[in-house]
């Protein structure tokens, strides 16, 4: 007669729907670009850039993202060196991969470095990588920066030959830039998504870890990731924060995790 270890079984079956659902997990990274923004303002140090940090962890957020653009316009050299004597979660910095960029890499070691091609004039992010035309320099970058034990991003668009591109860099992970997404969802939510998805499962079957961010907000996130279950991150931060104006950033940042379920 075959004895069966309830105890065994019960355990066995804990480990595997631990590992399933941290496979299905994907983490809500809040980015505070906008905090800064209102605390630039005035010149002053209201709102408390740091000590918001500190909150939105206690909220609930698995990962912080900054992007410290030349001009200093929200995210200032000075912010990211705080924010990192802080942060207890993953810290992800993003931005183009020049010296002051690779310095803030080399010198803080975050747990993630994700490289978008903004020229220093952009208002902000509106595009990714051509991966096929920059892959020498891109290479080399990524080459760095995993030296130093960071991971790497490569925001991307969700195109076929910029994945596969990406693969052939070495880079860890790709963010799926979502600008298009989030503007053509609300008038046809499939034909939205149609790209990344392929995109993503491109992605996936190459190895490649898959981030996503810019414009998703509390509309489109849980179809996103209904269609995209796999995604490691979404970064989230303009729609996040002004949603916080009216329903306070401890329950905004609730309401997007509820959306990540
Ligand atoms: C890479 C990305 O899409 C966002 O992080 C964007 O760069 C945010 O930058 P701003 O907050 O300056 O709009
Ligand atoms: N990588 C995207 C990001 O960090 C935030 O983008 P957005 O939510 O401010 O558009």
């Amino acid at each position: 007669m075959v004895q069966i270890n309830l105890e065994t079984v019960l355990s066995q079956f804990a480990a595997q729907y631990t590992l399933a659902h941290q496979i299905l997990m994907t983490k809500l990274s809040v980015n505070v670009n906008k905090i800064a923004t209102l605390r630039n303002a005035r010149g002053g140090n209201n709102p408390n850039l740091v000590q918001v940090v500190r909150d939105c962890e206690r909220f609930g957020a698995q990962g912080i993202t900054v992007h410290p653009r030349p001009d200093e316009r929200h995210i200032t050299t000075e912010d990211v060196y705080r924010i990192n004597e802080v942060c207890t979660t993953e810290f992800n910095i993003e931005g183009y991969p020049d010296a002051r960029y690779l310095k803030f890499i080399e010198e803080v070691r975050p747990a993630q470095a994700t490289l978008v091609p903004d020229p220093p004039e952009a208002i902000t992010s509106n595009a990714g990588w051509d991966t096929v035309k920059n892959e020498t320099m891109l290479r080399d970058i990524v080459q760095q920066i995993k030296s130093y034990g960071v991971r790497v991003s490569i925001f991307a668009d969700p195109s076929e030959v910029i994945i596969e591109g990406a693969k052939k860099v070495g880079t860890d992970r790709i963010e799926l830039y979502t600008e298009p997404f989030a503007t053509g969802y609300a008038s046809n939510p499939a034909a939205a998504v149609a790209d990344y998805v392929t995109a993503g499962k491109l992605a996936k079957e190459l190895g490649l870890g898959i981030n996503a961010g810019h414009d998703l907000d509390l509309n489109n996130l849980k179809y996103l990731k209904e269609k995209l279950p796999f995604m490691d991150e979404v970064s989230i931060g303009h729609a996040l924060v002004c949603d916080a104006l009216y329903m306070g950033l401890e329950n905004t940042i609730q309401m997007y995790l509820k959306q990540l379920k």
